[in-house]
Formats: C-alpha cells, structure tokens, sequence
C-alpha cells in the first residue's frame, strides 16, 4: 500500500492554491490527486500544473469536488468561508478528510465546523507555518511574565487580503488572553481614533496594515515604561504555509474524526 496522500487542492488558481499544487507536487510523499475552482471558472479543464507553472500534471481543474470520489483522500482548503463549509459538508457525505486554512470565519460558521467534524477528521490552523506555531508558544511564556504589560498585536498584509485582523493576530490575542485569565472578546481593542482616553491596562489592542504584496507580518508587543519586547514573525513566501499543509494532510491519515490544529500536527500540546 502507498505511503502517499492523496490530496485535492480548493481554490486552485488562488495565492495559496498555486503555491500548493507547487509544494505537493515536489513532495514524495503527496500526490495530486484533484484541483478544482468555482463552476463558473474559466479554468475548468486546463492542466492545474500548467496553472500553476509546473507543465502538464495529468490533473485537470473540475468545477468542485463532484467527480473526485475515488481520486481523493484529503482536501486542501485556502478559499473563503462560504467555500469551506460546502466543502467540509462533501467531506462528511464522502468520509473524506479536511486541511482548513481559510481564516475569517463568523462564530457561527465556527460552530458549523466544529459540529462536521465529529464526523470526519479535520486540521484547522489560521497560520501553518511551523515559525508561527511556535511563536504561539512564545507568546504563552511571555504574557505569564508580562502580565501587567500594555500588549499590542500589529499586523501587515497584502492589498488582497480580505479579512482583518488576520486570522493569525486574532489566535496570538487569543493565546495571550487565555494565558492572562481574560476573556478577548472583552479585553480586545481593534484600532483606535480620535480622543481616546488614556489605554486600559487590560486591555489587548490589535492594529491592520493593507499594503502592496506583503505576505504576512505579525508582532505582538510588551510594552512597559522603560522597556518593551517585540516578537515578530515575518513570511517571506507562501510555500512556509503549504509545507504545513502538506504535512498535516498526511498526519490527518491516521485520523478518523475530530478537530485538530498545527499544535497537534507538530507535537506541541
Ligand atoms: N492558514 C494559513 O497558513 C494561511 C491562510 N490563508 C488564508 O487562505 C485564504 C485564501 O487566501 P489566498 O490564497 O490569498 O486567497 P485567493 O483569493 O488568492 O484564493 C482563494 C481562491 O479560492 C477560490 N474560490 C472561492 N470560492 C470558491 C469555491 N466555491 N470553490 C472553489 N474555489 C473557490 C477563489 O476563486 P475566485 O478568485 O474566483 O473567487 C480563489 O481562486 C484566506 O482566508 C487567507 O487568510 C492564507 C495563507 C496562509
Ligand atoms: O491572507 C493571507 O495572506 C494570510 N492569511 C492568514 C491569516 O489571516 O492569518 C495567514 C497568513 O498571515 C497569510
């Protein structure tokens, strides 16, 4: 029996789509088993290797998932919300396995999620870079010293990107606040203008930059009077994110249902 997963790649023609068909077409262990697009794509039947720059790979874009029955054994998920969701739910129907990067989610999409997959094995990370996961980690140790410090959250992106602040910045505010015994959707401040006031000291403030091709920046900030410390992640190509996914689509083999994410992946609960 083949060591390989077979994956099917969402939103093919996308940033992170090509970057994908990239990754996992060098990677030994992964085969390209289906790529698809929106039905109304006018790449429906081309190459998706020849999409993404690599020449013709024998796998043609198809209008969904419909058809990638036997050819599949996990789908590889960066699109947008709507998009995950249908997908997610064709996972469920056909017992087959999802690699959600898409970030942007309602609270009640989350919980959609998290009800398919107790059905069907799921990896979730809002960031799948291995750097970043283990900033996370980072974060926890330095919000236990530094409770009492004023905590900012920057991030910078891409004119493209959709949702803010990233997914990524809202999981660091998250890590903080668990850590600090706060709840985020109190304690967080999502940009400031006009005669503020002096800061709340609880408070977790978060900042957005929208700007040209940046791939993805993040600082969390402890600031104190006389000092701060800065920890900052900075991307310089996708292919940290796609590596992830790659990597998590084979661990979710061994998986038959459940919500995972990059700290299950990685071994860093
Ligand atoms: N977790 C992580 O490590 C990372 C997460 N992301 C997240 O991934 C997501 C995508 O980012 P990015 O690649 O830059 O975005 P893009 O807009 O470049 O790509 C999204 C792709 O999905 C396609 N799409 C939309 N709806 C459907 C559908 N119903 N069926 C099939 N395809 C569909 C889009 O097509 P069309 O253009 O026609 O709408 C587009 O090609 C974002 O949420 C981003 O935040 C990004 C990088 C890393
Ligand atoms: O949209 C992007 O590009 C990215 N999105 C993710 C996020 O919202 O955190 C991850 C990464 O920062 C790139």
């Amino acid at each position: 029996m083949s060591n390989q997963v077979r994956v099917a790649i969402a939103g093919c023609q996308g940033r992170m789509g090509k970057t994908l068909l990239e990754v996992g077409h060098e990677k030994e262990f992964v085969a390209i088993g289906g790529a698809f697009e929106r039905p109304d794509s006018s790449l429906i039947g081309v190459d998706a290797g020849e999409l993404a720059g690599l020449g013709a790979i024998g796998v043609p874009v198809t209008a969904g998932l419909q058809g990638l029955e036997d050819s599949v054994d996990v789908v590889i998920d960066f699109t947008v919300p709507e998009a995950t969701l249908a997908n997610l739910a064709w996972c469920r129907e056909h017992g087959k396995k999802l690699v959600i990067g898409t970030t942007g989610f309602t609270p009640e999409q989350q919980q959609q999620i998290d009800t398919m997959a107790q059905d069907t094995a799921v990896m979730m990370a809002p960031n799948m870079s291995v750097a970043v996961n283990l900033m996370f980690k980072l974060l926890e140790q330095a919000a236990a010293v530094m409770s009492d410090h004023d905590i900012e959250i920057v991030e910078a992106h891409h004119r493209f990107k959709k949702d803010a602040p990233s997914g990524t910045a809202l999981k660091m505010g998250q890590v903080i606040a668990d850590t600090l015994g706060r709840d985020l959707n109190e304690c967080a401040v999502y940009g400031r203008e006009g005669i503020t006031g002096e800061r709340d000291r609880n408070t977790i403030g978060f900042a957005t930059v929208r700007a040209g091709d940046i791939i993805g920046e993040h600082t969390a900030m402890f600031a104190d009077i006389g000092e701060r410390l800065e920890i900052t992640h900075k991307s310089s190509s996708r292919a940290t994110y796609a590596n992830g996914a790659m990597r998590a689509a084979s661990w979710l083999m061994n998986k038959d249902t459940g919500l995972y994410d990059m700290f299950d992946v990685l071994g860093l609960n």
